[in-house]
């Protein structure tokens, strides 16, 4: 995948090289305090997970219980008050391209074009590659649409773009805060499918944001349910479901066991949710 995959050799002569994953992410006893007008929010408490190089996790739980929070901190968008985020054995200290970020609304340079717009990050490193963005918008289905505007393009096609935009950096990690959320559904399933084609075949790790419980099944290898806040790792669910996964896999004895389990939780913590804000 990308020229920061770390190869590594073995010692015999004869030996193919073999190339070590990465995107393995270390979510240390991490505590995020938010201190607005002197009020302390405690919206993460020493929470604890570990996603492996490669690995497609879903993040879920209640409004307000600190996904938003921790993906920020794995981003390095925000300092842990207590704890560390670690990414493949390094200390995150800032942001980094390396760690993609998309969000529910894009992030688009709305006066530039598409084709500018993916071929920013590469320009601000290391130069633009000859016709990388537009073979990467290509993919994305944006053939003919390089030269557009992103007012002009619907939301689908816009989340399209911000999807080419973050591999145009090639990132090892791709953090998706409820990218899909705002689609409809037609074009939420389409872009189900071309991101599970693109995480198959770039191996990358992703951590997927969603309020959408099948969303999250249906994409994810583990699915980690939050508690209310002060957010903490209430459960994690393992998929067990064979890949590839096609829509229809909703409809199975196993997709529904799994999403009543996640259901079952999640409705736990928005009850304890809503008792902390009644009695606040
Ligand atoms: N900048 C901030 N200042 C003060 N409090 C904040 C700030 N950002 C978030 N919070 C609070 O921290 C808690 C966690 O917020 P966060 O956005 O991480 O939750 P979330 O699970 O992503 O929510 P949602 O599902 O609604 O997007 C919430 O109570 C929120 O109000």
């Amino acid at each position: 995948m990308s020229n920061q995959t770390r190869t590594t050799h073995d010692s015999t002569a004869d030996a193919e090289p073999t190339t070590e994953a990465t995107g393995a992410i270390d979510i240390d006893h991490l505590t995020k305090v938010y201190d607005p007008e002197g009020e302390d929010v405690l919206a993460v408490d020493d929470m604890d997970l570990h996603i492996e190089a490669e690995e497609f996790v879903a993040l879920l739980g209640p409004s307000g219980c600190g996904k938003s929070t921790v993906m920020d901190c794995i981003a390095g968008y925000l300092d842990p008050t207590e704890g560390d985020v670690v990414v493949d054995g390094d200390r995150v200290s800032g942001p980094d391209p390396k760690r993609g970020v998309v969000f529910q609304e894009n992030r688009l340079f709305p006066w530039k074009t598409v084709q500018e717009n993916v071929e920013f990050g590469p320009q601000m490193r290391n130069g633009v590659e000859e016709g990388r963005a537009r073979s990467i918008l290509d993919e994305m289905g944006l053939d003919g649409f390089e030269d557009a505007y992103p007012s002009g393009l619907s939301g689908g096609m816009q989340q399209r773009a911000e999807l080419a935009r973050l591999l145009a950096n090639d990132p090892d990690i791709m953090l998706m805060d409820e990218p899909f959320s705002a689609l409809d559904a037609l074009t939420k399933e389409i872009m189900q499918k071309k991101l599970i084609e693109v995480w198959e075949r770039d191996n990358r790790t992703v951590l997927f944001i969603t309020h959408d419980v099948e969303e999250a099944i249906l994409l994810a290898d583990r699915v980690v349910v939050m508690t209310a806040r002060p957010g903490q790792v209430k459960e994690v669910i393992d998929v067990d479901l064979d890949r590839p996964r096609d829509p229809e896999v909703v409809t199975t004895e196993r997709f529904t066991e799994l999403r009543e389990r996640a259901l079952s939780v999640i409705r736990e913590e928005a009850q304890r949710a809503l008792e902390q804000e009644e009695s606040a």
